[in-house]
């Protein structure tokens, strides 16, 4: 059995953090372990509060993990403040496992997730670490300080975060709404890149949608994929998580969870080498 972690909050909506993390990974098949860094009060409509974990106990629950299990993949999302960055960071620069960033900053309804002064330790401390990192366009643009609009302003955020340290960037098009196709650019330190299309699904119900991605990301991950195979393969998942979407609260509802290994074989995501 594989066994992979989530360092990341808890969402009491069950949509996004931690909870997004384990449904992924027990439909991906593999054993999902945590540690919680927050814990939210959430559910569809937004983030009413946000209570930090000390960062004593957050490196607690990193240790118990390492110490006893084969952890084959690790993703990170809400890391909230710097000195949570800094110390799990320092515990994870001295294990050797696949590590994917998703750089967590701001809830859908605009609440806080990160402290702004933690920005810097992320790119300091935990990018240097990352095999990849997912953010979407306004986190690609807050980590490299540059306004994204055009394909060359994407290629350079990209390799920004590349000379951070990181050896593979996807830079999710989620955000892009004046497309009608959701499409994700992948670079590689070598300097290959390839962007992933799929049809963009006209729905209100994409809380959560980031977790889940970098989840299936480290599930794949996680059980041997190839890190190329890994990223087609979790965009399949959120593709059909978001086509088969669970009208749940009254707000943002979560993606559905279930709708992958039912029909995953009919997914398309088109592959454009560049
Ligand atoms: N409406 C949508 N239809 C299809 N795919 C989407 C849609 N919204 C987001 N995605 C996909 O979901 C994944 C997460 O992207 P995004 O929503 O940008 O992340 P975040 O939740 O971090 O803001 C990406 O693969 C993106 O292309
Ligand atoms: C506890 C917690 N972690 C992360 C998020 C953000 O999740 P994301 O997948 O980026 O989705 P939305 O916020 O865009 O729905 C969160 N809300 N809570």
């Amino acid at each position: 059995m594989h066994i992979v972690t989530t360092i990341a909050g808890s969402d009491s909506g069950g949509g996004a953090g931690i909870q997004a993390d384990l449904k992924t990974f027990q439909e991906l098949k593999v054993f999902g372990t945590s540690v919680i860094t927050a814990l939210t009060a959430q559910n569809t409509l937004g983030v009413s509060d946000v209570l930090p974990i000390e960062v004593s106990f957050v490196e607690k629950q990193l240790k118990a993990l390492i110490e006893d299990f084969s952890i084959s993949a690790v993703k990170t999302g809400m890391l909230f403040s710097s000195e949570i960055i800094q110390s799990i960071a320092r515990i994870l620069a001295d294990v050797n496992i696949p590590l994917i960033v998703d750089p967590v900053m701001i809830a859908k309804g605009g609440e806080s997730l990160l402290q702004q002064e933690a920005i810097v330790a992320l790119c300091s401390y935990l990018l240097p670490l990352a095999t990849i990192v997912t953010p979407n366009i306004p986190e690609a643009e807050t980590l490299t300080g540059r306004k994204i609009k055009t394909f060359a302003d994407i290629q350079d955020a990209a390799h920004t975060l590349l000379q951070m340290g990181v050896q593979c960037v996807i830079i999710k098009g989620g955000h892009l709404t004046d497309n009608d196709y959701a499409i994700d650019y992948v670079f590689f330190e070598d300097g290959q890149s390839f962007s992933m299309q799929s049809s963009r699904i006209a729905t209100k119900n994409t809380h959560g949608t980031g977790c889940t991605f970098s989840a299936a990301l480290t599930a794949f991950i996680g059980r041997g994929f190839s890190i190329k195979e890994a990223i087609v393969e979790a965009k399949k998942y959120i593709q059909l998580a978001i086509t088969y979407d669970l009208s749940i609260g009254n707000g943002h509802g979560p993606t559905n969870h279930f709708a992958y290994q039912k029909y995953k074989e009919s997914c398309e995501v088109i592959i454009h080498e560049t």
